[in-house]
């Protein structure tokens, strides 16, 4: 028994050996544009970058944060201290990969810098195969460790986010830079930077068919869809879904980088799609906005925005599996929110509030518009964070079903088919193809 162990441990500390990660012993310095500057030593890509500084309270999953794509020209800080000890998993080549082609939310790391108090060297896990280090090198992404982010989150909780620079090596040295000189990333449209250019497929033969128009879609928001059977069609951001709506049993829209009102168009398309079409829409975060910017409400920029995995949210109407009254805890990214309103436009209400800060967290259509339109702040689909709200996606897929076989049923039919054999909004149904009823 304890030579047995005492092999374990020598394999286990061989491995750990050998997934050391050299420091770089390169100075760094976190400079914001508030004037403030924060000295430590340099990680990852040896490069000096401009960003949004921005932080979130994730105790866990730097590597899903850092492959969101809504985290694109953001210098992202973590407020726990310790990040990189489980190391950084095969991204593509692991049969978690198979369905949507990445273990992690997408290819690339998509934030342009990383802030740590205490960046791991040595790591185990084990489906990791390299350092955080190493795997930030390899993407020409820096780092900056043995900073106070503590002080840097208060500094960004007061002043709101900041625009930062990250100067490494050699520009440690130099002067802070001047204001008019900092990057500001929303100015740009990021969401053009990251949607897909040409629509693609995913699970073509699933039985209910989605299209998604793509924000800068995260993995596991595709993954949750395909998981639950349905046939994907991933639509650039900008794409008028109009066009072939008919083809499809849903449309979703996905979270994506920046301000959400470089997505004007998306928005007309969109109000025009819920004038015409009845059909179920699902959106999360930008998708969301995007939803909301349709139905006459407008997104504005938050403080500090919300980011990290511990959000409580109140439900405010029933829908689905989700109850009015309770409270969920979600996983949230985001820099801008709907502003409340009262009254809400008309054939829309609020779904979720924010119990900590009161911002709006979800917008459904109201009974009385015979609609299936829902937008949520938050990520159901988690990585991370909690699966609170996973079922939202079968509740979706779920109403897609339903109005796929009512479409194909006689309206002479219609109420006593949907009790007998349509899945109800909230129930789970898995694959198979419901039967079409014909006359
Ligand atoms: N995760 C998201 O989709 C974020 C939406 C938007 N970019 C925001 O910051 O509010």
């Amino acid at each position: 028994m304890l030579a047995r162990n005492f092999t374990r441990i020598a394999r286990l500390s061989r491995g750990l050996a050998t997934h050391a990660t050299a420091s770089t012993s390169l100075p760094a310095v976190l400079h914001l544009k508030t004037g403030q500057s924060f000295h430590g030593r340099s990680f990852g890509a040896p490069r000096s970058i401009f960003g949004e500084t921005v932080f979130s309270t994730s105790i866990t999953s730097y590597t899903e944060s850092m492959t969101d794509p809504s985290y694109r020209g953001q210098i992202l800080v973590f407020t726990t201290p310790l990040i990189g000890n489980y190391g950084v998993p095969l991204n593509t080549t692991s049969i978690d990969s198979q369905d949507v082609g990445v273990v992690l939310e997408s290819q690339n790391i998509q934030c342009s810098a990383v802030v740590v108090a205490d960046v791991a060297e040595k790591f185990s896990h084990y489906t990791a195969v390299e350092s955080l280090s190493s795997w930030c090198q390899r993407y020409n992404v820096p780092g900056i460790t043995g900073v106070d982010t503590r002080a840097i989150t208060t500094l960004l909780r007061d002043q709101g986010t900041t625009l930062g620079r990250l100067a490494v090596g050699a520009d440690s040295s130099l002067a802070a830079p001047q204001p008019q000189e900092y990057w500001d990333p929303t100015t740009e449209n990021l969401v053009d930077q990251v949607s897909t250019k040409t629509p693609y497929e995913l699970n073509p033969t699933g039985d209910v068919k989605i299209a998604v128009l793509d924000f800068g879609a995260k993995a596991n928001i595709l993954r949750s869809l395909v998981r639950r059977g349905a046939a994907v069609t991933v639509l650039p951001w900008n794409y008028d879904f109009n066009r072939i709506r008919d083809r499809f049993d849903g449309l979703f829209l996905s979270n994506g980088p920046g301000d959400p009102n470089h997505c004007t168009q998306a928005a007309m398309h969109l109000r025009k799609t819920l004038q015409e079409w009845d059909k179920p829409v699902f959106g999360i975060c930008m998708g969301h906005q995007v939803i909301g910017m349709a139905a006459g409400l407008e997104a504005y920029r938050m403080r500090f925005g919300n980011r990290g995995h511990n959000q409580p949210v109140l439900a405010l109407a029933s829908a689905g599996s989700i109850k009015a009254g309770r409270v969920y805890v979600t996983s949230q990214n985001h820099q801008y929110a709907l502003k409340l309103q009262d009254p809400f436009p008309a054939g829309w209400e609020p779904f979720f509030i924010n119990c900590n800060d009161s911002s709006v967290e979800g917008i459904k259509s109201s009974a009385e518009s015979g609609k299936k339109v829902w937008g949520v702040q938050f990520h159901p689909e988690s990585a991370g964070g909690p699966l609170d709200t996973i079922e939202m996606f079968t509740d979706f897929l779920a109403e897609c079903r339903a109005h796929q076989l009512e479409a194909s049923i006689p309206v002479s039919q219609l109420v006593d088919a949907r009790k007998a054999t349509a899945p109800g909004f909230g129930n789970v149904i898995k694959t198979p193809r419901p039967v079409a009823v014909t006359a």
